[in-house]
């Protein structure tokens, strides 16, 4: 591990250890029976995906493009309703957008007239929750290991950074379940690396449920207790697989590390492509 990354990571965990008390437990998500179709008149998108995932477990859609994996998650956002089946959280069907459950985007969607902080306050601002930013900002940006930046316009910052400050607004409302759409993929590896290591520990610092949409096999190896590798036209679930990791181990260079990312990636063009050899472009090599 490099000597940023390290204390990058123990930046959050410390942060994390400190913020864990006022934060609840992750939820329980459970999808039923959730089938998708755009237009009636179109074929289904998705089809009869079932799934449930632990409170405090990181899941990783994987699959190619095209496969519905964005659709799923809007589903599970509530940004979208399924034409089948339901989402429910907590032993609620999700029907709506929440605070408590929130999406990360590719895109980190900033305000650029904004400073860090302010960005950070939206997702309370918008909940009627101003009275929690001036405690709760700070304790999110430090989560973040951006506290020292909370004066700074979001201009002046490094792409990687700004999808922190998009991580500390979603983690301020804190959520039950955090819903990332191939956050990382704009970012160069070693950024991108780092960001998957600082959430992973947030995450289970916070105890937070978190599902990630990724095509990258390694991302999943990284970053996920459970990975559901998804076929396409519909949507199915393919592979149900657990990713037998520990922290370390997932930093990657060891032969666990290369057996599991092996194990998926194997997974993955079977199910994705049919032919291993086509798939060696889509990740990064080891
Ligand atoms: N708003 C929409 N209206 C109609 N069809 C849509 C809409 N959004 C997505 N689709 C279609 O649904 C299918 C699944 O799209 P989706 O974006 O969920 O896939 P994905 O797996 O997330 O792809 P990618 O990895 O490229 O982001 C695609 O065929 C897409 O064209």
């Amino acid at each position: 591990m490099t000597s940023h990354a390290a204390i990058a990571t123990s930046a959050a965990t410390k942060a994390g250890a400190e913020i864990r008390k006022t934060a609840p437990r992750g939820a329980h998500l459970a999808v039923m029976g959730l089938s998708h179709a755009y237009r009636k008149s179109d074929g289904l998108v998705l089809d009869d995906i079932s799934f449930d995932v632990r409170p405090g477990d990181v899941l990783a859609l994987l699959g190619r493009s095209g496969c519905g994996k964005s659709t799923l998650l809007h589903m599970l956002s509530g940004l979208a309703m399924p034409s089948g089946g339901e989402v429910v959280i907590n032993g609620n069907t999700v029907t709506e957008p929440s605070p408590k459950w929130v999406m990360m985007f590719q895109a980190p969607s900033l305000y650029p007239w904004m400073t860090v902080a302010q960005n950070a306050a939206l997702g309370l601002r918008f909940s009627r929750r101003g009275h929690e930013i001036a405690r709760r900002v700070p304790e999110v940006l430090d989560l973040v290991d951006l506290k020292s930046f909370a004066g700074r316009n979001v201009q002046e910052l490094s792409g990687g950074q700004q999808q922190r400050v998009a991580l500390a607004r979603s983690l301020a409302t804190n959520p039950e379940v955090l819903l990332l759409d191939e956050p990382f993929s704009a970012l160069d590896a070693f950024t991108r690396r780092s960001l998957q290591r600082d959430v992973r520990a947030i995450a289970r610092d916070l105890g937070l449920t978190l599902v990630i949409v990724t095509h990258d096999v390694s991302e999943a190896v990284r970053m996920a207790d459970r990975v559901l590798v998804l076929d396409a036209n519909p949507g199915r679930i393919a592979e149900d697989t657990g990713v037998a990791l520990d922290e370390v181990q997932r930093e990657g260079g060891c032969d666990r590390f290369n057996a599991e990312h092996m194990r998926l990636m194997d997974l993955y063009t079977r199910v994705a492509h049919g032919d291993p050899a086509d798939a060696s472009d889509d990740n990064e090599k080891y």
